[in-house]
């Protein structure tokens, strides 16, 4: 589909209120969209449904999707421009925010320090007025300006409206074979990938690789752990390992694997648990979607051996697989009430120091100001 109908289509959707997602995966130029032909909201039972999930942190609270039976699913090419770099917006926290947050993650470096816990991510959420309200051509300059990145635009009217750009996969599946990453650490991006990581931002990194791969001992016959590297996010960098493997049993385990891993110590902390009850009785504001995850669910996807189209023959050589894509909801905003509220954090530990943990939230804030 034209890139402008395809956009018109998803903008008169928005217009009657009806629930959509839009989405790119990380490095493809193919944009997504399903448009939901009913305002119900559809909530998760157990994973096995098909559609776009989208999962709030806290998984006692519940995950809602878009199911592909009761959607139009359009797609079209994103056409990159040569659009002006806008300047990102001046820090809007206040003195107040700044202090707050500090304390936060002092009162995180005491626990870890009492040794109730050895990593916790804490996270604050920012308030800025929209100059440009239209959610579509906000999605759009994400998408312009984040290859890498998995970008998105979720609308439920009983939900709320979501974007985002996020570096972080979750979890994927095709058939048996899964991946995933350990992703954290954070320095600002100068110019190059060849730089110098501390021992802080190594341990965080290290707590998320050995946590993912012991939550996958028990469902995966077979694990792959890369070495560790340097990747951009943006004005950002992060440590990064993938992880990938097959699973034991396909169907049986993918809402297993899904909660041995969600929330990982990149976005909760460790051991998970304590780390979690900490978040909750201590981050003054609720995470909401921040930091839960969203993504393709038991997606079918056709994939023909022949790309000539008119050799009919040859379609009974296409095989179809189901497909899960799951991205960990990071560098997100929520937009509402001509505000755009932004969500971030970062991970705690015993060398963390407090204003620096403040700055890195403040970094973070970049990705999302970028574009508005
Ligand atoms: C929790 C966030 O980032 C996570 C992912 C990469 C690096 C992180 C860090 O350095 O703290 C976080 O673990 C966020 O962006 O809000």
């Amino acid at each position: 589909m034209h890139s402008t109908h395809f956009f018109e289509k998803i903008q008169q959707h928005f217009n009657r209120a009806l629930p959509f997602v839009v989405y790119r995966k990380p490095n493809r130029l193919e944009v997504h969209a399903m448009l939901q032909k009913d305002e119900k909201l559809h909530v998760i039972e157990d994973y096995s449904e098909s559609g776009f999930v989208f999962s709030p942190f806290d998984a006692k609270e519940q995950a809602v999707y878009l199911p592909v039976a009761n959607s139009e699913m359009i797609s079209s090419d994103f056409i990159f421009t040569d659009e002006e770099e806008k300047s990102a917006a001046e820090n809007s926290a206040t003195p107040k925010e700044k202090e707050a947050h500090i304390q936060l993650v002092q009162k995180g470096i005491d626990a870890i320090h009492n040794k109730a816990l050895q990593k916790v991510v804490l996270s604050r959420c920012e308030a800025q007025a929209l100059s440009e309200e239209n959610p579509l051509k906000i999605f759009k300059h994400l998408l312009q300006k984040y290859a890498t990145a998995f970008v998105y635009c979720w609308y439920h009217p009983q939900v709320g409206l979501w974007l985002g750009a996020t570096p972080e996969t979750l979890l994927k599946v095709q058939a048996n074979r899964f991946s995933t990453m350990a992703l954290a650490g954070t320095q600002i991006y100068t110019g190059t990938k060849d730089v110098v990581w501390q021992d802080k931002e190594k341990e965080e990194q290290q707590i998320v690789t050995d946590f993912v791969v012991n939550s996958l001992q028990f469902t995966a016959n077979s694990i792959n752990v890369s070495k560790v590297e340097t990747v951009r996010a943006g004005s950002l960098l992060h440590l990064k390992t993938a992880i990938s493997g097959t699973l034991k049993k396909e169907d049986a385990t993918f809402k297993e694997v899904l909660s041995s891993l969600h929330p990982t110590p990149a976005v909760c902390g460790f051991p998970k648990e304590n780390a979690k009850q900490f978040i909750i009785n201590n981050e003054n504001y609720k995470r909401g979607f921040y930091a839960g995850f969203l993504g393709e669910l038991n997606i079918k996807e056709t994939k023909s051996r022949n790309t000539n189209r008119r050799n009919v023959e040859n379609n009974a050589y296409a095989s179809v697989k189901t497909v899960s894509n799951l991205f960990v909801n990071l560098r997100c905003m929520q937009l509402k009430n001509k505000q755009a509220l932004i969500y971030v954090g970062g991970g705690i530990t015993k060398d963390s120091i407090a204003e620096n943990e403040w700055q890195e939230t403040v970094n973070k804030t970049q990705t999302i100001k970028a574009v508005l």
